[in-house]
Order: C-alpha cells, then sequence, then structure tokens
C-alpha cells in the first residue's frame, strides 16, 4: 500500500523560510562585513551629515508644506461638492477655481525647492563621504592593497558610499516626510470625523507586523546582494586585468564560468528579494483593502446619521487614500533602512581598516646624509604563518652604492618597504642617519628614500608628465637630463610624440625595459638622498643594464642606493655585496598574541 507523504505544518514552514533566503554560496570570493544596527549607522555618520543639519531642517519645512498644501486641496474639495455640486449652482466657483490655481502653483514651488534641495544635500554628503573614503583607501599600506580585491574595493566606493547617501539623507528624509504626511492627514481626518478616523487606524497594526517580518527577510537578502556584487566587480577586474593570460593559457571558458556563477549567485539573491515581496506586499495591500471598506461602511452610518455630509465622506475617503502612501512608506522605512545598512557595513568594514599614523610626537627627518641600518629586525605579514625577515641586521653606510641579493623571497623587497615606511617591524630597529623610523614622519622619510619597485607603475599618461610626477614643477630640461641618465633619452626621441608619447594604462604601451628606465628616471629627478631600486635591470638587455649601472654610479655622488637584485652584471658596480642569505625561516611560531598590526607607527 503506498503511504501519502504528508506536509506537517513544521515542514511548510521550513521549505516556506527557505524559499525566503538566499542558498549559501560555496565559494564566496568576498566576505560579508560585521552586522550593524541601524542605531549604530545612523551615530556613525551623523557627525558626517552635521554640517548640513540647517539646509536638512528647511527640507524638513519643506516636506511639511506639501501635505498641507494637499490636505488644503481636499479641504476645498469637501466645498466643492457641498457647496457647487450638491446643490448645482455655479456661485461659490470662482472663488474656489481661484485658490486650487493658487494652491497648484504653491505645491509646484515646494515641490520644486524639495527636490532640488535634497539633491543637492544628497550629493554634498556623497562628495563629502567618497572622497573621505577613497583618501583612506589610498593611504592603506601597501601591503594591505595586495590583499584587497580591487574590484570589490571599487564596488565599496561606488555603490556602497550611496547605501550610506540613500540611509542617512534619502530614506531618512522620506521616512520624515511620511511621518509629516500622516500627522498632517491624520490631523484633517480627525477634524472630519473622529470615530471614523479611529476605526481607519485598525490597518495600522497589521501593516506594522508586515513590515517588521518584511525588514528581518530584507536585510538577510540585501547583505547577500552587496557581497555577492563585490564579489562580481573583484571577478570582473580579476578577469579583465589578466585578459592576455586567460588568453595564452585557452582559459576563456573558465573565465566565463566564472563570471557566470557569480552573477548568477546575484539572480538568485535577486530572486529571493523577488519572492518576499511578492508573499508580503499583498498582505500589506489586503490590510489597506480592510481599512477601506471599514471605512466605507462606518462612512456609511455617519451619513445615515447626519454625522458627515457627502462632501465630507468624499474628503474623508480622498484623505485616506492619501494617508496609505506614507503609511506604506513609513512601513518600507525599516526595509529599506536594513537594505542599505547591508552597503554601510561594507563600507564601515573599509574604513574600519586601521590606518597608519605616525606615533604621537614624531618628526621630520631633516639633514639626510643616506646611513641605513637594521638591527635585529622581524617582519610578519599579517594573516601570514611565517616570518619574512627574523634576526635581520645589516647596515649600509652614507654614500655606498650597495647590491642586496639573497634567494627569492629572502625579504629584500620587504626591506624596501621598511625602509619607505610602508612597514614596522614586529621586532629590532629600522634606523636612518642613526635615528628610528618609529620616531620619524613617513612623509619626510619618503621624502628621503625613493623607491623604484619590482612592479614598475607607471601613470597613464605621457613620459613627460610620468618622470615629471618624481618632482612636480620640473623644467623640461630637467626631465629630459633624468631621463638621459636613466639612459631613457633616445629611446623616447625614437617615438614619433616623443616625450608626449601616452604610455597607456600601467605604462603597457611601453616594453618591460622601457617602462623600467622611465621609472628609474622618475627617481633620480626625485633626487632624493638615499634610492633604493628592487631589480633594476629586469627587463633589460645587458649592454642596457650596463649603460644603465654606469648611469647611477655617476649620480651617487653624496648619496646611498641600494640595489636588490639576482642580477651578476650589477655586482660589477656597486661597492659591497650585502648578501640576505638563503637560511629557512626558524619553524613557523605561533602568531604572537600582542604583534601590533604592520603598518606605519
Ligand atoms: N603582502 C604580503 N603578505 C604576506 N606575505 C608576504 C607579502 N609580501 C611578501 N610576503 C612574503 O614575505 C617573504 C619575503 O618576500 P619579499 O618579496 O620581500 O622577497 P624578495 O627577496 O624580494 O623576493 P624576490 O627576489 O623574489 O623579489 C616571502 O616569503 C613572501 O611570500
Amino acid at each position: 500500500m503506498a503511504t501519502a507523504t504528508r506536509t506537517t505544518p513544521t515542514a511548510a514552514r521550513h521549505r516556506l523560510a527557505a524559499l525566503l533566503r538566499p542558498a549559501a554560496d560555496t565559494s564566496p570570493l568576498v566576505d560579508g562585513a560585521r552586522p550593524m544596527t541601524i542605531l549604530e549607522v545612523a551615530r556613525r555618520f551623523w557627525p558626517d551629515l552635521r554640517p548640513l543639519r540647517w539646509w536638512l531642517a528647511l527640507e524638513v519645512l519643506l516636506l511639511a508644506g506639501a501635505p498641507t498644501i494637499a490636505v488644503l486641496e481636499v479641504m476645498l474639495f469637501q466645498r466643492l461638492v457641498d457647496d457647487v455640486l450638491v446643490p448645482a449652482t455655479l456661485g461659490p466657483l470662482l472663488w474656489i477655481a481661484g485658490l486650487y490655481i493658487g494652491l497648484n502653483l504653491l505645491s509646484a514651488i515646494v515641490s520644486g525647492a524639495d527636490d532640488y534641495l535634497s539633491t543637492w544635500i544628497s550629493q554634498r554628503f556623497l562628495v563629502k563621504l567618497r572622497t573621505q573614503v577613497f583618501s583612506h583607501v589610498l593611504a592603506h599600506p601597501s601591503h594591505v592593497h595586495d590583499r584587497a580585491r580591487l574590484g570589490d574595493t571599487m564596488s565599496r566606493l561606488t555603490s556602497d558610499t550611496s547605501a550610506v547617501e540613500s540611509f542617512m539623507v534619502g530614506h531618512l528624509a522620506n521616512g520624515a516626510g511620511a511621518l509629516l504626511r500622516l500627522v498632517a492627514y491624520g490631523i484633517a481626518l480627525f477634524y472630519l470625523q473622529w470615530q471614523l478616523a479611529l476605526l481607519a487606524l485598525v490597518v495600522a497594526p497589521p501593516l506594522w507586523w508586515v513590515s517588521r517580518h518584511f525588514s528581518r527577510l530584507v536585510k538577510v537578502v540585501s547583505r547577500e546582494r552587496r557581497r555577492r556584487a563585490g564579489s562580481l566587480s573583484a571577478v570582473t577586474e580579476e578577469q579583465l586585468s589578466n585578459a592576455a593570460l586567460v588568453q595564452t593559457y585557452n582559459r576563456e571558458d573558465r573565465a566565463i564560468a566564472d563570471y557566470q556563477r557569480q552573477n548568477r549567485a546575484i539572480a538568485d539573491a535577486e530572486l529571493v528579494g523577488a519572492r518576499i515581496r511578492a508573499l508580503f506586499l499583498p498582505l500589506a495591500d489586503l490590510a489597506e483593502l480592510a481599512g477601506t471598506l471599514a471605512v466605507i461602511a462606518g462612512g456609511t452610518w455617519a451619513l445615515a446619521t447626519d454625522r458627515l455630509t457627502l462632501g465630507g465622506l468624499m474628503a474623508f475617503l480622498a484623505l485616506l487614500v492619501q494617508c496609505y502612501s506614507p503609511l506604506r512608506s513609513l512601513g518600507n522605512l525599516l526595509p529599506s533602512l536594513h537594505s542599505a545598512t547591508a552597503g554601510v557595513e561594507r563600507l564601515v568594514e573599509l574604513l574600519d581598516e586601521p590606518l597608519p599614523t605616525d606615533a604621537p610626537g614624531a618628526r621630520d627627518l631633516t639633514d639626510v646624509r643616506g646611513s641605513l641600518e637594521l638591527a635585529g629586525v622581524r617582519v610578519r605579514y599579517p594573516g601570514a604563518t611565517r616570518d619574512a625577515l627574523w634576526s635581520t641586521s645589516l647596515r649600509i653606510e652614507q654614500g655606498e652604492m650597495v647590491a642586496l641579493v639573497g634567494p627569492s623571497g629572502a625579504g629584500k623587497s620587504t626591506i624596501a618597504r621598511l625602509l619607505t615606511k610602508h612597514l614596522v617591524p614586529c621586532d629590532g630597529v629600522v634606523r636612518i642617519d642613526g635615528h628610528d623610523l618609529r620616531d620619524l614622519t613617513a612623509r619626510s622619510v619618503r621624502e628621503a628614500v625613493t623607491l623604484v619597485p619590482q612592479d614598475i607603475a607607471l601613470l597613464d599618461a605621457t613620459i613627460a608628465e610620468n618622470i615629471e610626477f618624481g618632482r612636480p614643477g620640473s623644467s623640461r630640461g630637467d626631465v629630459v637630463m633624468a631621463a638621459r641618465r636613466a639612459d631613457a633619452d633616445l629611446f623616447v626621441r625614437s617615438l614619433p610624440a616623443g616625450y608626449a608619447t601616452r604610455v597607456g594604462q600601467r605604462g603597457r604601451t611601453l616594453s618591460g625595459g622601457q617602462r623600467q628606465r622611465i621609472a628609474v628616471a622618475r627617481a633620480l629627478l626625485r633626487d632624493a638622498p638615499v634610492l633604493f631600486l628592487d631589480e633594476p635591470t629586469t627587463g633589460l638587455d645587458e649592454a642596457t643594464s650596463r649603460r644603465l649601472l654606469a648611469a647611477l654610479g655617476r649620480h651617487r655622488a653624496g648619496r646611498t642606493i641600494v640595489l636588490a637584485t639576482h642580477d651578476p652584471v650589477a655586482l660589477e658596480y656597486v661597492d659591497r655585496v650585502v648578501d640576505l642569505g638563503g637560511a629557512p625561516p626558524p619553524p613557523a611560531a605561533p602568531v604572537v598574541a600582542d604583534q601590533r598590526p604592520i603598518g606605519v607607527g
């Protein structure tokens, strides 16, 4: 005998709950941010909005103007029915029409001013917030940038900043406007017929209940949607910036599949949102309909017992219908705030990434001579399980030209980061001219030490502008001189547009060796007392390497030059070789509890 499968109420509830939650993302690219309450968000961003508070007050006044005009219009409508239509006389129509036109004009002025002012407030807030977030991200230490997914960061900077704006300005202003409208209509309703007005209030509790449940579900789905949007941006940026790699290895299918998977995850979250709306919005409609029917029944009684005129009843119903829109707006306020909170949380996570700050009392490094020292230095990157440097000590005298050698991963680039104060050691001291870098401002240290990193970065600008970046305001003669010293002048002159050639994003229209020489020219123009070049001869043929190294030798007078290099040719041009050795690091020690976050200060 076949057993009939029965759906128990609990199983049905579980199935419904599953339909209203996004399916788990099995391979999340971007983690969810720390959840925040609405109050926390408001407290966090109020200081940014505070300077605009008087404009906000004016906005609230304008918001209050609109419902007042609407109530006056409905009252006028009552007069139209009772004084013109019911007695069928044209007499009072003239003044009623005149007032209607006047109110209409006033309403147009108020709503135009309200629209302009609210846009102005939003945009001012947004410009300030985006600039603040952008400068914060720009100040992140380089190793934080290494870990971050650029696409996700960009999604936070654009759409998530808009979420803060809609939370602090859009939704709260809408909420205030809805509340004011509700109060104005409510007073008018009670004025027209208080018993009917009380009857109309029966819809408030069910609407509130619907809104609360709705907002909880909306919050979950909004957080997922935002996180997944971040993942999509991250995958897009990653695949497009590595398009050549993808093509070379014939991995287009996999890249497209990854991209599609992220899009499907977003579509899944969107569909859950649509299911939630499909379930709850009809419930809100039902509550409104119940309210209107109750008022029509009560209104018939009021008409029959002469408690209300026909015009009064029609005005009452017109006002009641107007009431439902702000009531809905208020009902939607919580879900909208929760939805925006999901974006705010991601932005706050970005803003809460600790920024490197100079220690209190840090002073500027002046009169730099250029001696460098590492004493017993240990570095471990955040999240790493082993030290990048341990017990490292070395000394480079002022005016020396030194090659820093060691196998790949020995820590040469890490030393460059230490010397430019992008990192501070977990143990030990880094010194310039005998001063502990911790006591110096990062800005003055970077003025003294110019780094040409291994991963050459050029701006999407002309060659001249890229070199001039080293010392803004330099003359064309100085730019050309620096290019000549870096052995770049000849190849630049051979280009059709010469120094005015645009190099494309990250200098991609130049060869690796050409990029290298432009970067060295930029560093030479800066003319800092200490020059750290990380693998400066990578991508250069031997003859060009020798010309560059000889040029550096000529440029060294009074300067300390460090070459982190694997190139044996470079060793011929230096005074001394500092070998970082290749000893394996000590066994991975447990992460020390009091390890300070790596950053400046
Ligand atoms: N941002 C980072 N986060 C975590 N670990 C890092 C980071 N940067 C470097 N490391 C680790 O630190 C160690 C030293 O790296 P570093 O780049 O300083 O070596 P290197 O001597 O310059 O190597 P190469 O000669 O290959 O350029 C390596 O084990 C590397 O994996």
